[in-house]
C-alpha cells in the first residue's frame, strides 16, 4: 500500500501532534499528498493517544491515598470569623493533595508516553481548537482523495537505469509518482490498485463524513459530500464518524422525540441511559482535563443536567417513587424551579402518605457534591491564586461564588458578544417613528446578525395578508399549469421546483380573472411597503426605487430529498459576480450591478429547511442564519458585505417575495406601473366579468393572452368582452 494508506505503527511512543499536524500541512501545501496523510494520520492518532493517557492516568491518580481533593470547607459556624478559621485548616490540606496528585500524573505521564510525559506532547489552545473543530479531517479526505496510485512502467518512464534493473529483482517500489512496477507484475499490480482506488475513496469519504458532522454549516465541505456520494466506488457505509460520537446526545435526542410523541414509557429508557452516558463523560473528560494542559472548556457537563427536562415528566408513567427522587434531583439543581415543585406536590399527593425515605437520586447528589467541591477549589485559585476560570454551569448557587467575585462575573454574564465590536452608524431617530407607524418591530439589527446594513423584521404582514399571497402564488401557478406551463425546475438545484410571479403577471392574471385581484393589488401596496421601510431604514436622504418585485415559491419534490447536500440557492451576492476564492465580487453583468437594497419578505414557515444565512466574502463562513415566517422582512445592501444563500427546502413549500431597491431611478421598475395601472382600470369591469355573466367562460389562459397582448397600453377589456 502507499505510505498515506499503510496502518500506523501503533507500537512507537507518539511524537507532539502539533509538529506532526505542522509537517503534515507543509506536505499538503507541497501536494506531497501520500506524505500528507501519513503524517496528518499519525498528528490525530497522536493527540488520541494523549488523551487515552490523560485520562488513564487520571482515573489511577484519583484513588491515590492522599491524593483525593478535600470536596468541601468544614462547615463553618459564623459567618466571617468561621469562616476564616476553616479556610485556614482547608488550605494545607488542599494544597498537600494538589501536590501529590500532580506528582502521580507526572510520573504516570511519563511511563505511558516516554521521557517528558504529558507535557512534551502538549499542544497550544489554537491547536486544540483546530483539533475540537476536527480540521485535519478537512485536509486528510482531501488528501487521501489525491494520493496517486498511477503505475509507472520503467520502460516508459524516463527513469534511471539502476532503477530499472533494481526492477529486475524487486517487483516495484514506491516512487514520487506512484508505484514504479516491473512489467511482469503488472496485472497482478493492477488488480491491487483497483482495491487501493476503492480503499483511498472510502477514507477520503470517511474523514469527508467526520469532518462534516462537526461542521454542517461548511459550504465547501457540503459540495465535496455532494461529490462522494455520487462516487460509484464510494459505499454508504463509508460516511462514519472516524471520532466516536459523544453517545448520550444521540439517547438523549431520541429520548426527547419520544417524549414529544407521548411515548412516555418507551423514552425513559433513552433518557436513563443518556444520564448514565453523560456522568461517565464528565468523569472520563475530568481525567483528561487534569495535569499540565491549558484549560478546556467542560461542555460536557452541561449534559448531567441537560436531562432534567424530561426525565421526571417521564418517570411520572410508571414509578412513582422514583418520579419524586427524580423531581427531588432537579431540584438539587434548581431549588427554586417551579415546574418541578409542582409536580413534586403533585406526585407526593398521588403517593398519599408521605414517603420520608424518598431523597434525591444518589447519582446525582455524588455529581453535584463533587461538582460543588470542585467549585469550591476552583473559585478559590481564581480568587487568590490569578487563575481564570469560567463556570459553564447555570445551577452554581450563588452562595458558592466568593462575594468579591459576584459583581464582575454577573458583569461578564451580562456583556454581550457585540458589547465588545466597534459601534455601527445609528439609524436614524426618525426610524423609531416608522417603525411605530407601520406597526412594525426591529428583531435583528446589523450587529446581532454578525455583519453591517442587514437587519430582520417583523410584522410586516397580518396571517391574513401572508394567506392572500400566498393563495395568489397557488392560483398563478395552478393557472400555469392549465396553460401548460408545469412550474419548473429551479434554476438552482434539481430537487426543486420553482415558481415565480411578476407583479405585471399578477395584474394581468387578475384582469383575466385567474387570480382574485385583492392578491394583485395587495402585492403592489406590500412592495411599496417595503420600499419604505428599507428607504427610512438604510437610505432616508435618497430616495430608493423598486427595480424588481418577484414572488417566489420553492417546493420540495417528493421522494428526491434523502441525503440532499446541495441549497436551495447557492451563496451569492445580489448586485456583483462573487468570487470566493479572493472574496472579491465583480460589480459587472451579468450581475444586477444597480441593485442596491435586497428585501426578501417571508410568507409562511410550514415547509422543512430553507432558512436564509448570511457568509462572509469566502462563501464558507456563514455569519447568521434567519429561520423565515410570515411577515418577516430581511433586509440588506445588495453588495460583498452580505453574501447569502438559502439551506435545502426538504419538505413543503417556502414562499418569499423578493424584492430589490435601487437609486438610479432609471432603473425603477416600469412593470411595477403598468401593474398599477392595470388594476385601477375602473372596479367595474372586472365585476363584469364574473362567471355568472359567463357560464362557460372561455380558459383564463385564453383571456390572459389577450389582455398580454395589450399589457403597457391600458387594455380595453369592455371592447374585447
Ligand atoms: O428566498 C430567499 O430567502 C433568498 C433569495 C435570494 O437570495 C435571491 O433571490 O437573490
Ligand atoms: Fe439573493
Amino acid at each position: 500500500e502507499p505510505p498515506g494508506l499503510a496502518p500506523l505503527s501503533a507500537g512507537a511512543p507518539p511524537q507532539a501532534p502539533d509538529l506532526l499536524y505542522a509537517d503534515g500541512l507543509r506536505a499538503y501545501a507541497a501536494g506531497a499528498w501520500a506524505p500528507a496523510v501519513a503524517l496528518l494520520r499519525e498528528a490525530l492518532r497522536s493527540r488520541a493517544a494523549l488523551g487515552r493517557a490523560r485520562r488513564d492516568c487520571g482515573a489511577r491518580c484519583a484513588t491515590e491515598p492522599e491524593a483525593a481533593l478535600p470536596a468541601l470547607l468544614p462547615a463553618s459556624p459564623g459567618p466571617d470569623s468561621g469562616s476564616r478559621a476553616a479556610r485556614s485548616a482547608w488550605e494545607p490540606l488542599l494544597l498537600r493533595a494538589a501536590l501529590r496528585r500532580a506528582e502521580c500524573l507526572t510520573q504516570c505521564g511519563a511511563r505511558r508516553l516516554g521521557p517528558g510525559g504529558a507535557a512534551r506532547l502538549r499542544v497550544g489552545s489554537a491547536l486544540q481548537d483546530a483539533f475540537r473543530r476536527r480540521e485535519p479531517y478537512n485536509y486528510l479526505q482531501r488528501a487521501y482523495y489525491q494520493v496517486p496510485l498511477p503505475i509507472s512502467h520503467p520502460l516508459q518512464s524516463s527513469e534511471p537505469a539502476s532503477v530499472a534493473t533494481r526492477l529486475l529483482t524487486v517487483p516495484a517500489y514506491w516512487g514520487s509518482g506512484g508505484w514504479v512496477v516491473g512489467s511482469s507484475h503488472l496485472p497482478v499490480f493492477q488488480k491491487a490498485l483497483g482495491q487501493c482506488q476503492l480503499k483511498k475513496l472510502d477514507l477520503a469519504a470517511a474523514a469527508a463524513h467526520t469532518f462534516f458532522v462537526a461542521n454542517p454549516t461548511h459550504l465547501q465541505m457540503r459540495e465535496d459530500m455532494a461529490k462522494y456520494r455520487r462516487m460509484s466506488g464510494v459505499r454508504p457505509q463509508s460516511f462514519r464518524d472516524l471520532e466516536t460520537p459523544p453517545y448520550w446526545q444521540a439517547a438523549y435526542d431520541t429520548g426527547l422525540e419520544l417524549l414529544g410523541r407521548q411515548e412516555a414509557a418507551l423514552a425513559l429508557p433513552w433518557l436513563e441511559e443518556a444520564l448514565q452516558e453523560s456522568l461517565a463523560q464528565v468523569e472520563s473528560c475530568r481525567a483528561g482535563c487534569e495535569g499540565p494542559e491549558e484549560q478546556q472548556k467542560e461542555e460536557e457537563e452541561e449534559g448531567g443536567t441537560g436531562s432534567q427536562g424530561g426525565l421526571y415528566e417521564a418517570i411520572a408513567v410508571g414509578n412513582l417513587s422514583q418520579a419524586v427522587e427524580n423531581v427531588l434531583s432537579v431540584l438539587l439543581f434548581y431549588p427554586e424551579d417551579e415546574a418541578a415543585r409542582k409536580a413534586l406536590d403533585q406526585y407526593q399527593a398521588q403517593l398519599g402518605e408521605p414517603r420520608p425515605a424518598l431523597g434525591p437520586r444518589e447519582d446525582i447528589q455524588r455529581f453535584v457534591l463533587r461538582s460543588l467541591g470542585e467549585k469550591r477549589q476552583l473559585y478559590y485559585a481564581m480568587e487568590h491564586l490569578g487563575a481564570s476560570f469560567k463556570d459553564p454551569d447555570p445551577w452554581t448557587p450563588a452562595a458558592f461564588i466568593p462575594e468579591a467575585l459576584r459583581e464582575k462575573l454577573r458583569e461578564d454574564r451580562e456583556k454581550r458578544p457585540w458589547d465588545h465590536e466597534p459601534p455601527q452608524p445609528k439609524p436614524l431617530t426618525h426610524w423609531k417613528d416608522v417603525l411605530l407607524l407601520e406597526g412594525v418591530t426591529l428583531t435583528q439589527d446589523a450587529r446581532q446578525l454578525n455583519g453591517s446594513e442587514r437587519a430582520v423584521l417583523d410584522g410586516l404582514l397580518t396571517p391574513a395578508e401572508c394567506g392572500v399571497l400566498l393563495q395568489l402564488a397557488k392560483d398563478a401557478a395552478e393557472s400555469g399549469a392549465r396553460s401548460g406551463y408545469q412550474g419548473r425546475r429551479s434554476p438552482h438545484t434539481p430537487h426543486e421546483r420553482f415558481e415565480g410571479l411578476t407583479v405585471l403577471k399578477a395584474a394581468q392574471l387578475a384582469r383575466a380573472g385567474a387570480v382574485g385581484s385583492q392578491g394583485a393589488q395587495l402585492l403592489l401596496e406590500v412592495s411599496e411597503r417595503v420600499r419604505s421601510l428599507t428607504q427610512a431604514y438604510f437610505s432616508p436622504d435618497r430616495p430608493l426605487h423598486l427595480s424588481f418585485t418577484h414572488l417566489v415559491c420553492r417546493s420540495a419534490i417528493e421522494g428526491e430529498q434523502a441525503q440532499r447536500m446541495d441549497l436551495s440557492h447557492p451563496v451569492h451576492a445580489d448586485n456583483c459576480v462573487l468570487d470566493p476564492d479572493t472574496g472579491e465580487c465583480w460589480r459587472e453583468p451579468p450581475a444586477y450591478t444597480y441593485r442596491d437594497y435586497s428585501g426578501l419578505l417571508y410568507l409562511n414557515d410550514d415547509f422543512q429547511g430553507g432558512d436564509l444565512f448570511f457568509t462572509e466574502p469566502n462563501a464558507l463562513t456563514v455569519t447568521a442564519q434567519v429561520r423565515p415566517r410570515c411577515g418577516r422582512l430581511v433586509a440588506f445592501s445588495s453588495g460583498v458585505e452580505n453574501p447569502h444563500g438559502v439551506w435545502a427546502v426538504t419538505r413543503g413549500r417556502r414562499c418569499t417575495l423578493a424584492l430589490w431597491h435601487t437609486w438610479a431611478p432609471e432603473h425603477r421598475e416600469q412593470e411595477w406601473t403598468e401593474a398599477k395601472e392595470l388594476l385601477q382600470e375602473p372596479e367595474k369591469e372586472e365585476e363584469e366579468e364574473m362567471p355568472s355573466r359567463d357560464p362557460a367562460p372561455e380558459p383564463p389562459s385564453h383571456r390572459l393572452q389577450r389582455v398580454q397582448d395589450k399589457a403597457g397600453k391600458p387594455p380595453r377589456v369592455r371592447e374585447e368582452l
